[in-house]
Order: structure tokens, then sequence, then C-alpha cells
């Protein structure tokens, strides 16, 4: 199958790529996490208010590959073995940023078994954020193109930053399809037909437009994106854990079970197209074309 990319719609992507990673911090009232060397999160636990925070931090984009991905995983895993953590808020170190969607240099000519563990990671990291127990909130301090829109997707709650930031499910502008399990987590979040709408147009909302499609839940000054996510935060906690938990997982197991269903044909999909010539020929031409072009909302 070809991909047709449209490099007029997305900004500049190129092969060299420094993988920035940073010391995962810890709060000092957390003791009992040990500080992983060169993680790309960084993850903050109040012992107090049981909120963690993670923080998305491998600049320039936070585009999501193995390591970053791994991370993301082994902080959650972490946290969610903390009994007293109820909550968890992600967001990104660079402001303007919040996740520049799948990392194009995991898919870009890539060796059949590092994608193969590139896109379980993926999924891994989406089904424990889609089934998480703890009270999520998405905090997105800048542009959430695709995958970016997923992981924010997951959280229970987002609040977005006003400015010119773009969200959404972009993937059909780049020649690719949004795999069912990202169709159907827009579509329990917006309803099915402007997720309809969004998957088939591939539309980059703007803030303003995603509150109005209830892509977000909150737009707020960049400043206040963290205070916001935190004060929303406090009315999730109110409730008792157990009814809330339940409530989700009740909610989202439909779709998690038809996902681990189909799981490994998922892979085995995404593989076939990865891996094809035709493919690696378009993202080829595209990664070459991408440079200073700009992408555009609606
Ligand atoms: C074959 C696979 C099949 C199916 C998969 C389907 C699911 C796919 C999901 C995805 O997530 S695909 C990724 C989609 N992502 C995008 O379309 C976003 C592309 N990036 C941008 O639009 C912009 O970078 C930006 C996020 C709006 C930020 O713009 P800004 O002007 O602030 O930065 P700049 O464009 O200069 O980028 C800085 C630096 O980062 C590189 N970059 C950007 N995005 C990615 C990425 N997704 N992967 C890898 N690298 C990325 C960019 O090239 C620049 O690098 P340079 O400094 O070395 O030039």
């Amino acid at each position: 199958m070809a991909l047709s990319f449209n490099p007029r719609l997305v900004r500049g992507v190129s092969r060299c790529h420094a993988i920035v990673t940073a010391k995962m911090a810890l709060a000092a009232s957390c003791r009992d996490f040990s500080a992983a060397e060169k993680s790309t999160v960084i993850v903050n636990l109040n012992d107090n208010t049981g909120v963690a925070t993670i923080q998305l931090n491998r600049p320039p984009v936070n585009s999501l590959n193995l390591q970053l991905l791994t991370d993301i995983k082994i902080a959650l895993d972490k946290l969610q073995m903390k009994k007293d953590c109820r909550g968890m808020i992600l967001t990104s170190s660079s402001p303007g940023i919040f996740c520049a969607g799948l990392d194009f240099m995991e898919m870009h000519n890539p060796q059949e078994g590092r994608a193969r563990e590139f896109w379980r990671s993926l999924q891994e990291v989406w089904k424990m954020l889609y089934g998480s127990r703890l009270a999520t909130i998405a905090a997105i301090n800048g542009h959430s193109p695709a995958g970016g829109c997923l992981l924010s997707l997951t959280c229970d709650y987002r609040v977005m930053a006003q400015g010119k930031f773009m969200i959404g499910l972009n993937e059909t502008l780049l020649g690719m399809v949004a795999p069912f399990w990202f169709q159907d987590t827009m579509t329990n979040t917006i309803g099915h037909r402007e997720a309809e709408k969004a998957l088939q147009l591939g539309l980059l909302y703007s803030g303003e437009n995603a509150l109005n499609v209830g892509l977000i839940d909150e737009l707020v000054p960049p400043e206040k994106v963290m205070q916001t996510a935190q004060v929303q935060m406090q009315t999730w906690l109110k409730i008792p854990d157990l009814a809330r938990r339940l409530t989700k997982e009740q909610m989202r197991g439909p779709t998690l079970q038809k996902f681990v269903q189909r799981q490994n044909e998922d892979v085995d999909q995404i593989m076939k197209f990865i891996m094809d010539s035709a493919t690696q020929r378009s993202l080829g031409i595209y990664l070459n074309t991408l440079k200073h072009k700009q992408l555009t909302s609606v």
C-alpha cells in the first residue's frame, strides 16, 4: 500500500535527531522511587496530595520513540504500584509542544524487530493510560498532533493552553490511517459524527474549536495550564476512588476489550504497512521535503 504524504501540511521533520534524555526527578517526599539515569520523563509525586506529574522530556518536540514510550510505561508502573498515588497529570517540559506524535525515525527504514517492539510499546502505553486506576489529566501546554493527541485522549480530562497550538488526529493528511483504537478513543471523546469528520479529514483543531467539539475540556492562558489541572484534579479526587475507578472501568471496558482481542492483528497490520517498500519510499520523500512546512488548524 502506498503512502501519499502531503508535505504542505506538516512542519519540518529531519532525519537527525539527538536523543535527549533527562534524569528522572523525584519529589523528596517520594523516597522509594529510584532515580533512573537517562530517562526521557520527569516524574514527581507529591505524597501529601497523592498527585503525580509526568513531564514528557524529550526535546525538542517529545516525539514518541521507543525510549520515551518505555520511560512513560516505567513511570506509570511505578506510580500505579504506589497505593497513595491517586492522580496523575501528564504534561511536557517544553512549553509550546506537548507531543509531536510518533517519532518518524522509528517508522523510516526500521529493523523489523525494533519496529514491532516500538508498536507494541505504543499499544502498552495506550492500554495502561486508558485503563489507569488513577484520575488522569492532560495539561496540554502546546501542539498536540497525532500520537500527541492520542496520549491526551487517554486522560480523564484535558486542559489546553491558549495560543496558536493545534490538536487532532491528522494521520490522513500524512497518507496514514489512524489505527482502530486511535479512532475509538477519539469517538469516545467527541462522538461519532464529529470523529468521522475529524478522522477522515485529518483535522487539526485550534484550542477554541477543540473546546467547541469537546476534544478538550478547558482552554486557559499558557501560564495557568498546570494550576488549572491541579485545581481540577481536586474535584476528581473528592470522589471515592473505588466508585470513580469502577465507573471508568465500565465506561472504557468495551473499548479496551476490543483492543485486547485485536492487539496482535493490529501489530501485524502495521508491520506490513511499515515494512512495505512503497510506504518507505513515500516516507523518505516526505522526510526530505518536510522542511519549513506549516501545519494548519481548523
Ligand atoms: C507507517 C506508520 C503507519 C501508521 C501510523 C499511524 C499513526 C501515526 C501517528 C503519528 O503520530 S505520526 C506523527 C505525526 N506528527 C506530526 O504530523 C507532527 C510533525 N511535526 C510538526 O508538525 C512540528 O514539528 C510541530 C510539532 C508543530 C512543532 O513545530 P516547531 O516549529 O516547534 O518545531 P519543528 O517543526 O522545527 O521541529 C523541531 C525538530 O523536531 C523534528 N520533528 C518534529 N516532529 C517530529 C516527529 N513526529 N518525529 C520526528 N521528528 C520530528 C523536526 O524535524 C525538527 O528537527 P530538526 O530540528 O532536526 O530539523
